[in-house]
């Protein structure tokens, strides 16, 4: 079965760019993030906030990102950020994201995520467990 897509809009603001009115990098990152959490909340994963409580799992942090910047964008307009799971492995997980402004391409992010627990050895690390087989399910797998 194929993963889910899912659509995060965002309005690009004045602050969201650089003095030549380009949005600034980091904040595609921010955006693509927000895209992955929204994915998961999507597809019926509860909130970090609520999972911790039931299975421990903190979140999804990243290994790696990779990310290709094709077009510029400003202030004033509005952006689509489409979110799917490309690739499931044992303990990672490759996640897409493509940043559209309309048909147009402007960015495309790859990350390498995991779900991640407290290290039950030492509170200040954190470890990947293998990818919970009822989530992988309600993200289509
Ligand atoms: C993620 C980690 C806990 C993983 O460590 P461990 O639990 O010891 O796992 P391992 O090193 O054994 O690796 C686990 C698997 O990942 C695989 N792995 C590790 N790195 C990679 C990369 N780069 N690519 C692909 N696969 C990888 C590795 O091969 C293992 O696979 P198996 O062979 O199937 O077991 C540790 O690497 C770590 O703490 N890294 C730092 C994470 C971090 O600080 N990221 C940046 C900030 S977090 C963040 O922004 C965030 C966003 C969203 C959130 O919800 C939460 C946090």
């Amino acid at each position: 079965m194929s993963s889910k897509t899912t659509v995060w809009e965002v309005d690009v603001l004045f602050g969201d760019c650089d003095p030549a009115g380009i949005v600034f990098f980091p904040n595609f990152c921010k955006w693509m993030d927000a895209a992955s959490l929204h994915f998961f909340v999507q597809c019926g994963v509860p909130p970090w906030r609520e999972l911790v409580k039931t299975t421990g799992i903190i979140g999804t942090p990243l290994l790696e990102i990779h990310t290709h910047f094709y077009r510029p964008a400003t202030y004033g307009e509005r952006l689509h950020v489409h979110t799917r799971v490309q690739e499931w492995r044992d303990k990672v997980f490759i996640q897409h994201h493509q940043v559209r402004r309309g048909d147009e391409l402007l960015c495309e992010g790859r990350e390498t995520r995991a779900f991640c627990i407290r290290h039950p050895d030492d509170p200040g690390r954190i470890k990947a467990i293998p990818i919970p087989a009822d989530i992988r399910a309600l993200c289509g797998g």
